[in-house]
């Protein structure tokens, strides 16, 4: 057994758990914990590495705002695509690759373009290459650099599964909220590993997000404002919670644990929706919040930091109606916060009240819109949802 191939991962992944809590940690009980019989808790190499590969990306994306003129450039779709997004994925997929080598990837971004343009090929290795953790024991954990330009293609290109119902198949998402990004405002690096389509493992860093998880959602989130007490990662494992932490450029920091707010009355509850109004429809929402008496305005953000937010309490109803039929949502924009915010308290469905489907492909085919909210308000909720889209429909 010890030399099946089969058992390679697992023996690297155990040495590389051995690795952090003896290199970052004195504690007797961390190092117990490696050596004894003690169960190690669920999926905790892979929620590390999610971590710290989260954390690392997220250092690109930010050295992308600050010390590059954003580089954009135009995808197939016409959707803004930077170079902090393909920076962002070989970062990830390096750090996946070093510690799970079989598990199946589904990235939202491709190696074709930067095989077709060297000056864009080699503005992105010069960030990768140069991008680390500033903690040497997380940073040799992830695998270290990566060798070299070719390779960081390949890796690219290792997010190019078709997914499906079974095995172990992780979900990236480099940058989701692009245009939020490049206005300064919210954006989310994010991963997910799903088991026979069962989301396990969801982190997601939100580095422009207050770090404190008391602050309330406001019109103006993240606009203008400086790195200063900003910088969030949100985790979650099935079945274990969903935690905080501040974003650090190092080790991982201390983490808390995070729930949806409690609501009784519905009118008091803060919603949150796309800034953009081809993702969601914006006037279908707001007639929404109005039956369901809420009087304040939404709250616009960009990408996944919706889900995050609402899973801590910062807000507390995410909605996202179709703007038009044939749209597919894709599973890198919700893997993650889906499970953060069940694992808060909270319930996510689609616009039918079923659950999220992320074992049919790349993409939710078999569910249309979002709506995600606390455990206890969510069938109220979704029944206004339903008025509200069948009054149209009728
Ligand atoms: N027509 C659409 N409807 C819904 N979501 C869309 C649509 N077009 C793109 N998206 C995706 O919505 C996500 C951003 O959501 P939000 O508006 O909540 O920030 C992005 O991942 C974006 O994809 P892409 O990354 O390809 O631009
Ligand atoms: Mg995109
Ligand atoms: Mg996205
Ligand atoms: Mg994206």
């Amino acid at each position: 057994v010890l030399l099946s191939p089969s058992f390679l991962p697992r023996l690297r992944q155990l040495s590389a758990h051995f690795l952090t809590t003896t290199a970052s940690s004195s504690s007797l009980f961390l190092r117990r914990t490696t050596t004894s019989t003690m169960a190690a808790p669920a999926y905790a190499s892979e929620l590390q590495i999610a971590q710290l590969a989260v954390q690392r990306a997220s250092i690109l994306t930010k050295r992308v705002f600050h010390e590059k003129a954003k580089g954009t450039v135009d995808k197939n779709d016409k959707s803004p695509v930077t170079i902090g997004d393909f920076g962002a994925q070989a970062l990830i997929i390096a750090a996946l690759q070093h510690h799970f080598p079989e598990d199946a990837i589904v990235a939202e971004e491709e190696a074709a373009q930067l095989r077709e343009d060297a000056n864009l090929k080699q503005t992105i290795w010069d960030l990768v290459s140069s991008t680390k953790l500033d903690d040497p024991a997380a940073e040799e954990l992830l695998g270290g650099p990566i060798k070299d330009i070719d390779s960081m293609l390949e890796l690219i290109d290792r997010g190019n599964s078709l997914g499906g119902s079974s095995g172990r198949i992780w979900t990236i998402d480099p940058i989701d909220g692009t245009k939020g990004f490049l206005r300064g405002g919210q954006y989310a690096v994010c991963l997910g590993l799903m088991v026979d389509a069962d989301v396990k493992v969801g982190v997601l860093g939100c580095p422009n997000l207050p770090i404190d998880d008391a602050a309330r959602l406001t019109a103006d989130i993240g606009a203008n404002a400086t790195d200063e007490g900003r910088g969030v990662l949100f985790s979650a494992v099935q079945g274990h919670g969903a935690t905080s932490r501040a974003l650090t450029a190092g080790a991982l920091a201390a983490e808390k644990p995070i729930a949806m707010r409690a609501i009784d009355d519905l009118s008091k509850a803060t919603f949150c929706e796309s800034v953009e109004a081809g993702h969601s429809a914006h006037d279908d929402q707001a007639l929404i919040s109005k039956k369901l008496g809420i009087t304040e305005p939404s709250v616009r953000m960009d990408s996944q930091a919706k889900y995050g937010s609402i899973a801590r309490g910062a807000g507390d109803i995410y909605l996202r109606l179709p703007v038009k039929a044939t749209y597919q949502e894709k599973i890198w924009d919700h893997a993650a916060g889906d499970l953060i915010v069940r694992e808060a308290g909270g319930q996510v469905t689609d616009i039918h009240g079923k659950r999220l489907d992320f074992g049919v492909g790349r993409t939710l085919a078999n569910n249309k819109g979002v709506i995600a909210a606390p455990a206890a308000v969510h069938d109220k909720v979704l029944q206004v949802v339903k008025e509200v889209l069948g009054a149209k429909q009728a």
